[in-house]
């Protein structure tokens, strides 16, 4: 570290946010002069104004002189803007913050996630950047170096390695970790999301290295504010949340939840294209009722059973105000993995005042009705002309179900709650139908229709005859033989979508759907199958999950400064997604595009979602630009390495 008395063009403007960016220095013979981190005493990290009085006061030794001390500090420390540290106006009995402002360089830089390049440090910057010595002579280009990590990232024979792996290069060279998730997408998403991303959450405990994103618990009530304030990075555009009760169809993990906003957030990333630095995973800990993990002891969150009701809503309250006090409106926040009374109260309770979706209710939906409306190409007919039925009706369940009526109703001008009726839902009680209205939660009330009560799926099935069968309960191994048989006594071409995840929550196999139903179904599911050989032909289906569209709706979002997410933003998604089915893709069964082009997908979803924004009177940034689809993708991050001076 090199302390730089002279000056540095930021200095007169303003400290926040220097430590990643890259500074001009005037400053005689200060070498490197690339980098600049602001050093708290030995603690080097970004501090506001209020967190360093904070340190001022609680830095005060509790002698005698202590409260006098104090007195004269919280009386005379107003040096105003350009003083806000107290540095000029203090006295000399006052207590200050030794500020050194310095240049991230040598080992500390190779250190750095967000600068290193390892042996990609050319000659000239391993000499600007005291850099020589600490590394072997080679200089080797990112490209190799992706190829490198491939190689050895094959090595790995069990998924959980693999995810390991992945975290280790994210947290040594962040860059790097972009460029090999971009151009390695389909064979790296199963590894940093589902289904690995499950197991991680499952052992995160005994797996946990570093803090990746923010825990939130009970234990902050009343400091939600300034435990925001301890994030590095100030200039936050996405926060996905989950207090961790129902992860993926894996339950409640409680605070092991995180690896889910984390890995959501990578794919914002990589896939929608928003810095990193842009992006914060926070956990909400308020406990679990997972009794193996409360045993467990290596468990990170707190040992307590869950609080709900005021409780839980204080601290979620207390979240959204310090969110929105902290990073203004037009920050995103994506709730993810909460239990069902839980997210869809949050979703009814902060959309009209927040930039808020629900990605379970409404990021799946907007993909659902995607394959369904691609699905038609297929199976033939309009949407309004097949029949639905879901097992699981919970946030997926009735997300998808009210989508798709909604786009039925504007397709036939009929009103939603006639288009309703073309869908039926299945929970752990059997049918969901009139006679049961009473004890249905709130969510469920608009899909009890009239109907004889019926007990389980096969027999549902059976009653509904639906062309279309969706699962989404959570629970795997649900679709028997009989129930994929039963579909395809009935349709030419079943449209079958297990949507549970990870893969051992699957409803079904692929390999299952295909021999079942003698290779006639459509068929996509939330976590991805390999090809499946039946009968002498090979069968590929798609991934039916919400990271086809949540990033592309957070890119459409954010370019356009949306204040509101709007249902006709979800719809708008839904088409661009259905639009990039390529006859190509169909031939060969798959009702999505394949991830390896998500990035033009998300621009083209982003696009759209930013015209609605437009369109809909809930965008800020103004005036529009001509072309989306450009902007979109100009506005997209690179991982490609960056010049150093
Ligand atoms: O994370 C995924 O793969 C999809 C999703 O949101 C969920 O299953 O909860
Ligand atoms: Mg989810």
């Amino acid at each position: 570290m090199f302390s730089l008395g002279g000056s540095c063009s930021y200095l007169n403007s303003s400290v926040y946010g220097v430590s990643k960016s890259l500074v001009q220095c005037t400053h005689s013979r200060v070498s490197p002069p690339s980098m600049a981190v602001v050093s708290l005493g030995s603690n080097n990290r970004q501090v506001d104004e209020t967190a360093v009085s904070k340190q001022n006061a609680s830095h005060i030794p509790s002698s005698s002189s202590s409260t006098a001390v104090e007195k004269d500090l919280k009386s005379s420390v107003c040096g105003g803007v350009e003083d806000v540290y107290g540095e000029d106006s203090a006295t000399e009995d006052q207590y200050i913050t030794p500020w050194t402002v310095t240049v991230a360089s040598g080992y500390p830089l190779l250190r750095d996630p967000h600068y290193n390049k390892g042996l990609a440090f050319n000659g000239k910057e391993r000499d600007a950047h005291f850099l020589r010595g600490l590394l072997p002579p080679v200089v080797i280009s990112q490209d190799l170096q992706v190829k490198k990590m491939m190689r050895s990232m094959r090595q790995y024979q069990v998924p959980l390695q693999r995810y390991m792996a992945m975290m280790e290069l994210q947290e040594r060279n962040e860059r790097l970790f972009y460029k090999l998730l971009i151009e390695n997408v389909e064979e790296l998403l199963p590894v940093v999301y589902t289904p690995t991303v499950g197991e991680a959450c499952q052992k995160y405990g005994s797996i946990f290295r570093q803090p990746q994103g923010l825990f939130i618990s009970l234990k902050e009530k009343g400091r939600i504010l300034e435990v925001l304030k301890n994030w590095p990075e100030k200039k936050i555009q996405v926060i996905v949340v989950t207090d961790g009760e129902r992860i993926l169809g894996l339950g409640d993990l409680g605070c092991q939840g995180m690896g889910i906003p984390i890995g959501k957030l990578s794919l914002y990333t990589a896939l929608g294209g928003i810095r990193p630095s842009a992006c914060l995973p926070v956990t909400i800990d308020v406990g679990t009722n997972n009794e193996q993990l409360l045993n467990d002891e290596f468990y990170i969150g707190l040992r307590r059973k869950r609080a709900t009701g005021q409780e839980y809503a204080e601290l979620m309250e207390e979240f959204m105000s310090a969110v929105k006090q902290n990073y203004g409106e037009k920050v995103l926040i994506q709730f993810e993995d909460f239990a069902n009374h839980n997210a869809f109260d949050l979703l009814s309770k902060y959309s009209s005042t927040h930039l808020v979706f629900n990605d379970d209710i409404q990021g799946t939906a907007a993909v659902v009705l995607s394959g369904l409306m691609a699905s038609l190409n297929l199976v033939g007919g309009t949407l309004s002309e097949h029949t639905f039925l879901f097992l699981g009706a919970g946030e997926a369940g009735t997300g998808i179900a009210e989508l798709i009526a909604i786009e039925m109703s504007k397709q036939t001008g009929a009103p939603l709650e006639e288009t309703r009726k073309k869908i039926w839902l299945v929970d752990s009680k059997g049918l969901i139908v009139r006679s049961r209205m009473e004890s249905l939660q709130h969510f469920k009330r608009p899909w009890a229709h009239e109907h004889e009560p019926v007990k389980n799926l096969l027999d549902a099935v059976k009653a509904i005859r639906p062309t279309v069968l969706i699962g989404s309960s959570g629970a795997g191994q649900t679709f028997t033989e009989e129930v994929v048989q039963a579909m395809s006594s009935y349709n030419k071409k079943p449209v079958i979508l297990a949507l549970s995840n990870p893969t051992s929550q699957s409803e079904c196999t692929a390999e299952e759907a295909y021999k079942w139903s003698e290779g006639r179904a459509v068929f996509a599911s939330g976590s991805p199958f390999g090809p499946v050989e039946y009968n002498g032909k090979v069968y590929v289906s798609g991934q039916a999950n919400n990271a086809y569209v949540f990033p592309g709706l957070g890119l459409g979002l954010i370019i356009s400064g949306a204040i509101r997410v709007h249902d006709d933003m979800l719809l708008a998604a839904s088409e661009a997604l259905a639009e990039q089915v390529s006859q190509e893709n169909l031939d060969r069964g798959l009702i999505y595009p394949p991830f390896a082009n998500i990035r033009k997908i998300s621009a083209q979803i982003a696009a759209r979602v930013a015209a609605k924004a437009y369109e809909l009177g809930l965008a800020t940034r103004l005036p529009p630009p001509e072309n989306l689809v450009e902007y979109a993708e100009s506005c997209m991050y690179s991982p490609n390495y960056r010049n150093y001076h």
